[in-house]
């Protein structure tokens, strides 16, 4: 009863703009919303495309990622889902729903008010970002997994999480670490990595759930900032380069970790969600690009900017967990399976990346 008070006394002061406040409570459906075209509507153009929400929209991957599912499935296909608020330039690109992965209720209702047919599950904490805040990150990507994999089950969903090299530990083989090896992450994003893996392959046996996962790289990408990573100093070094030209690297400058530029991930992403079930042996795969040091990105990039100027000053809760992961990812079932490829070498990515970050500050700049 309160809530229906609420909803009419958002209706008479403030329209529908405030209703939409409501909406995860009140859940107009497509049609209802869709027929008021000052609501901030979720309405989706029939089709027989997937039905799309993406949670944790608006991390390093998740807007990118809406960006190329928009373009393949259609702009109203694709709700971007997120608990902060999204800047200007996303919400007006398309449907935006705030959802907290903590509220199971929410999260169904939001499945059911808009067919969802694929969830992409972006919500987490990262590794640095975990250790600082374990019960958070417990929650977060432990809990709120276990209420996306129900909700996927209930409904039939096509889904999605991405694992990690965090998966891995000191005692998996690293040089190159295989799809199947041991894994005794110490890490709570390790472990909760682990535990997706291992749940969602339970639920894809048990229940039929056609879960699929890919442990990414270290994801590089110029127009969104890292969450809080062990491989975060390989995104800030081509910021500050262009900015400042000099740079802190927080880990040592030989320590080797598999890399990936974005388009290459989203790319991967998108080709294991589109490929048919039976060419998959497996549902959680590594993906490979490059594995280089800071020592060789600095290399790299010097060959651009010869001025750079980097200070090593090791961040000892970074450098231990990057000490456990993988140095080299061997994805040679990602290959054979469903004809993965990188694109994005050494070279090519730090050239894109300097294009991109350089055009971003001028951007800035002249802003
Ligand atoms: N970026 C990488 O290098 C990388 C590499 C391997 C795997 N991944 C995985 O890919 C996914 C996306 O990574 P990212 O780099 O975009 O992360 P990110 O930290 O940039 O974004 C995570 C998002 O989750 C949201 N979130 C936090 N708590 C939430 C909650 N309770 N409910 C709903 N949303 C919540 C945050 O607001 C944030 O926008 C994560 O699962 C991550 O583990 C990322
Ligand atoms: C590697 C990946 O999982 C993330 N960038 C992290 O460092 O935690």
């Amino acid at each position: 009863m309160s809530c229906l008070r609420a909803v009419r006394g958002l209706a008479l002061a403030g329209g529908f703009q405030s209703l939409a406040l409501l909406s995860r409570r009140v859940s107009f459906s497509p049609r209802q919303v869709a027929s008021d075209a000052s609501f901030h509507s979720v309405s989706f153009s029939e089709s027989d495309h997937p039905r799309v929400l993406i949670t944790g929209g608006l991390g390093q991957l998740g807007v990118g990622l809406t960006k190329l599912l928009r373009k393949q499935f259609g702009k109203y296909n694709v709700i971007l889902s997120d608990i902060r608020k999204p800047p200007a330039h996303v919400y007006q690109s398309g449907p935006f729903i705030y959802s907290d992965i903590l509220d199971y209720k929410n999260l169904r209702e939001i499945v059911v008010n808009n067919r969802i047919s694929w969830l992409i599950h972006y919500s987490a904490l990262l590794s640095a970002d975990g250790e600082a805040k374990v019960s958070l990150a417990r929650d977060v990507n432990i809990t709120g997994l276990h209420n996306v994999l129900d909700v996927a089950v209930e409904h039939g969903l096509r889904l999605f999480i991405p694992s990690s090299i965090g998966a891995f530990g000191p005692m998996s083989p690293r040089n190159p670490t295989p799809d199947l090896c041991i894994q005794r992450p110490q890490t709570i994003y390790g472990v909760s990595k682990v535990h997706a893996e291992l749940m969602g392959e339970y639920y894809h046996h048990r229940y039929g759930l056609d879960f699929r996962c890919l442990r990414y790289p270290g994801i590089i990408s110029a127009d969104c900032q890292p969450g809080g990573g062990t491989t975060d100093y390989a995104v800030q070094i081509f910021h500050d380069a262009v900015k400042t030209g000099s740079c802190v690297c927080n880990l040592r400058p030989d320590t080797r970790l598999p890399m990936m530029f974005i388009d290459d991930c989203l790319r991967a992403t998108l080709e294991v969600l589109e490929a048919p079930a039976e060419a998959l042996s497996m549902r959680t795969y590594n993906i490979s690009a490059v594995s280089f040091t800071p020592e060789e990105l600095v290399q790299e990039i010097r060959r651009h900017l010869p001025d750079l100027q980097v200070t090593y000053e090791t961040d000892p809760v970074r450098q231990a967990i990057a000490d456990s992961w993988p140095m080299v990812f061997d994805d040679s079932n990602a290959h054979s399976d469903w004809g993965w490829k990188h694109n994005y070498s050494l070279p090519e990515l730090v050239q894109t990346m300097l294009n991109l970050t350089g055009s971003n500050s001028r951007m800035l700049q002249a802003n």
